[in-house]
């Protein structure tokens, strides 16, 4: 049997013995433990003890049993955070964070495992403990020596943990075993009257200052300075034991400008002081988890906008550069084919004007050779030729080669850099290049060089005539054997130059350079297409990953750790302000009952919406909804989220209720249409409501469902959004056909939409304030279903102008409904536009004058038809009060 009252206790001193290998335990009733040993498995059970005799220690009791069961939770709420990052493969998804963000975890878990104890310190720290527990046997002679007091019938880990743990080794340690309520479920005291004994951060302390004098002494004094300078944020609770002598204390403690501490001289300051301190130790627990998990799902959000973006534009790069090749190769060809003539004049041009450079280019010769015997002088001679052959060949190409460069456009660099700049981002997506095959940008690189690296060579099937025929005519000038063999000086050397310039024939180095010039855009073109499609193949592969990742944060990832966003943030508003106290039923959504509320957390005028989610699908979509509205930034249009709490005992315990708090209004637009609102009201609330879907687009987010009963109004009238349910950024988005049939723009259906639906929903919006009532529109009243609204809508259905309508209004309110979702405004010219209307009106006697002229009642509201294939929340039966 294990005590349950020891829960984070047994669970330090089991991880510390070394033959146990795993452990589980569950902390609710009964408590059951596994524990695995290198030989066995042992199975423990045990009833929680929860009635307490002792009324004077029941609130510190239920207080600390109630944050055993937060602790417990809180921790299994980290443990599933911590599997979820661990899960996760894809680098990815959480770039360079992972690591970070499970250390961060892990440093939260190591709070959470501290034990809890109630640390009494100073010199009167004894007698504290004595009026607490009313028992003699807290006395020691040597008060240098450690007390641990503890239940008397209980199991507690070992001194030796302890000292390990919490005290210094070398202190002595005596044990007082006590049966007192306040010491079941595994609440310990350390008394020591010298705190430097106890190593205060492997504890969760409780810490107590003992004063049984009138007035502090020096000597405590200078104590509690020293302890406060050693554990600044430690909170410390002054007991004064003496009656009347708080206020002389707390002038000495003001007077030394102590830090902030709490004096109680009675149990309820203490049982308030214990509750603090336990709170804020979950608090700052939940609280540091919270911005793990919300850096997570920030990451995932972004990583899902990386990735639609990634998706969207791949594609569109690999066409580009498929296009831009195919182009750049038939530009070349053509230059290739056509500019043969160009080509020739291009070189009997070079040939002219290089003429005199390349002869004294070919007579700047070193040294002269005296040729000896007639076939050690033919080598010589043709060595030489040779060589000033190669001179000019080489200087002619290079000069031939940077004309021909620089006349062909498609090889100039604004017309290549951004053909070559995207493939090498193609590239660096796909590092794995296939072994043995070159790569696009090279193959490009080999296209764009091939007219920089035309040659003029003196091969057989060079334009000039062959090497030895040229070498026989030109030895014909010279008496054979010679009598005088040819000094190879420089005068021979131009010579040479010369008669190697003359044999030049322009026209048939332009159709060697031609083909040389065709052959090798040819190859490095298939060359180039061979590679790209390898590329491509590559993409496709990565593409298909990166959607699968894509669709796994969005239905897997970001919405379970939204669901333990939303638990942990629960807890932490819980444990600080408690479980709302709700009044009377105010509205109801599909998804949810709305209630009043008493003041919650500081706010005084709250409205609760409880739901119960069914399943893990609308778990999750309700935390994402919570995660988006939480997060969103305050602004004056947005009704604001103040909080949330889990009500686990809600329907017996087995379908608990999320309580979602937020700022309470006067009504929703529909009543207060209903209820009859003056032009000039309507405008403004026109006005606020294109400001908050303004304010929506701009973080990113769509709203997908603005409607009547999705603005709310407050007692003057003006609007704020309400109902985050379907909003989510565009890249989360996955095509879900949710909304209010009338409010749905035509393209919702083909699950292909962006942010202008919202815009499509505001011109119909508009269209009621235009008109005042919540009458539909009569197109649309008439209509029996849903399927045959959207079929008109889509073949241009839209509500009728009414004859009152201001030419402005109904222009705005058509454009917002266009079918066509680009030529759809954007909120950023549909605000100052309502502004500058409502304007108008404020400045015109027609401001009086009610654009709203009544018609038939209809009986079908907005709402009427049965809401869509939504998402989130089908089914879901309405919530009765949580409370
Ligand atoms: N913060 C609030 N203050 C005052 N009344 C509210 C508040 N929030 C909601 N209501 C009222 O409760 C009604 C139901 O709101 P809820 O958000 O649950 O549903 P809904 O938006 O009408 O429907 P659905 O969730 O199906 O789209 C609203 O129409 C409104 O009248």
């Amino acid at each position: 049997m294990i005590r349950w009252s020891f829960y984070s206790l047994l669970m330090q001193y089991l991880r510390s013995c070394k033959n146990i290998c795993n452990f589980e335990g569950i902390a609710r009733e009964p408590v059951h433990f596994v524990v695995k040993t290198t030989g066995s498995t042992y199975n423990c059970d045990y009833e929680l003890p929860l009635k307490s005799a002792c009324t004077m220690s029941n609130k510190v009791l239920s207080c600390f049993k109630r944050y055993l069961r937060n602790n417990y939770d809180l921790r299994r709420i980290l443990r599933e955070t911590r599997q979820l990052l661990e899960d996760i493969a894809a680098p990815s998804i959480l770039p360079g964070e992972k690591a970070d963000l499970l250390e961060k975890i892990q440093r939260v878990d190591d709070v959470l495992r501290k034990f809890t104890a109630i640390i009494a310190v100073g010199p009167d720290c004894f007698d504290v403990l004595k009026s607490i527990f009313g028992s003699d046997r807290i006395e020691l002679e040597n008060k240098d020596v450690f007390l641990r007091i503890v239940n008397s019938n209980s199991v507690y880990p070992p001194i030796d943990l302890l000292t390990k743990m919490a005290i210094r080794d070398e202190v002595e340690i005596k044990e007082v075993q006590l049966s007192h309520s306040l010491l079941k479920d595994g609440l310990q005291v350390l008394v020591s009257s010298k705190w430097s004994n106890i190593q205060m951060d492997s504890v969760l302390p409780i810490t107590l200052y003992g004063v049984n004098s009138e007035e502090l002494s020096p000597e405590a004094l200078s104590d509690l300075v020293q302890l406060k300078s050693d554990w600044p944020e430690l909170p410390l609770c002054l007991v004064c034991m003496q009656k009347d002598t708080m206020d002389r204390i707390d002038q000495q403690l003001k007077s030394i400008e102590f830090g902030p501490v709490s004096l109680v001289n009675d149990q309820s300051g203490f049982n308030a002081f214990v509750k603090s301190c336990l709170q804020n130790h979950l608090v700052s627990a939940c609280l540091h988890l919270t911005e793990v998990q919300s850096t997570c799902i920030r990451s995932f959000i972004l990583s899902a906008f990386d990735m639609a973006r990634e998706l969207q534009i791949t594609p569109k790069r690999l066409q580009y550069v498929q296009e831009k090749e195919s182009e750049l190769h038939q530009s070349l060809m053509r230059v290739a084919s056509d500019k043969q003539e160009e080509i020739t004049e291009l070189i009997e041009r070079t040939l002219q004007e290089l003429r005199e450079t390349l002869l004294d280019k070919a007579s700047e010769c070193e040294t002269s050779i005296n040729v000896a015997g007639n076939s050690e002088g033919l080598l010589a001679v043709e060595a030489a030729t040779k060589e000033v052959q190669q001179m000019v060949l080489s200087k002619l190409s290079s000069a031939v080669a940077s004309q021909l460069a620089s006349t062909v456009c498609c090889l100039q660099d604004s017309y290549v850099g951004t053909l070559q700049r995207c493939l090498e981002g193609l590239e660096k997506h796909c590092l794995d290049t296939e072994e043995g095959h070159i790569r696009a940008t090279d193959a490009l690189r080999q296209s764009l060089s091939a007219a920089y690296s035309v040659e003029i060579s003196a091969c057989p099937s060079s334009p000039f005539t062959s090497m030895f025929e040229w070498f026989r005519n030109l030895m014909k000038g010279f008496p054979v054997p010679w009598t005088s063999p040819p000094t190879i000086d420089s005068g021979w050397r131009r010579k040479v130059a010369a008669d190697i310039l003359d044999q030049l024939s322009a026209s048939k180095l332009a159709r060697g350079i031609c083909s040389q010039f065709r052959f090798k855009i040819r190859t490095s073109h298939e060359a180039f297409q061979k590679a790209l499609s390898s590329l491509e193949n590559r993409i496709c592969g990565k593409l298909e990953r990166t959607e699968e990742q894509r669709v796994a944060i969005r239905k897997q990832h970001a919405p379970q750790l939204a669901r333990l966003l939303l638990e942990t943030t629960s807890m932490s508003d819980l444990v600080r302000y408690g479980m709302p106290r709700l009044g009377r039923e105010i509205g109801r959504g599909q998804y949810g009952v709305v209630f009043t509320c008493d003041p919650w957390g500081g706010f005084s005028s709250c409205a609760v919406k409880s739901v119960v989610p069914p399943d893990d699908k609308h778990w999750n979509d309700l935390a994402m909804e919570f995660y988006y509205t939480r997060t969103l930034p305050e602004h004056r249009r947005i009704v604001r989220v103040r909080g949330s709490v889990i009500d686990c005992g809600y329907g017996g315990g087995c379908s608990p209720a999320v309580l979602l708090m937020m700022d309470r209004m006067c009504k929703d637009l529909y009543y207060g249409l209903q209820s009859g609102m003056s032009w000039l009201a309507r405008l403004q609330v026109a006005v606020d409501v294109a400001e908050g879907v303004r304010f929506l687009h701009a973080q990113g987010l769509v709203h997908r469902d603005i409607k009547l009963k999705n603005v709310l109004l407050d007692g003057e009238d003006r609007a704020k959004l309400t109902d985050l349910g379907f909003c989510i950024p565009e890249a989360m988005m996955s095509g879900s056909i949710v909304g209010t049939p009338i409010h749905m723009a035509p393209e919702l259906l083909s699950g292909h939409y962006d942010s202008s639906v919202d815009v499509y929903a505001l011109g119909i919006l508009f269209w009621y304030l235009c008109t005042g009532k919540v009458k539909m529109p009569l197109a649309f009243d008439q209509i029996g279903n849903k399927e045959q609204l959207w079929k008109n809508v889509q073949s241009g259905l839209r509500p009728e102008k009414q004859p009152h309508f201001d030419e402005q209004c109904w222009r705005l309110m058509e454009q917002c409904w266009s079918a066509e979702p680009s030529q759809r405004p954007l909120l950023g010219f549909v605000q100052p536009q309502l502004e500058a209307i409502m304007e108008r009106f404020q400045n015109s006697d027609s401001s009086t004058s009610d654009s709203g002229v009544g018609g038939r009642e209809s009986t079908v509201s907005e709402d009427s038809f049965v809401l869509l294939h939504s998402p989130s929340f089908e089914n879901l039966a309405p919530t009765t009060n949580a409370s």
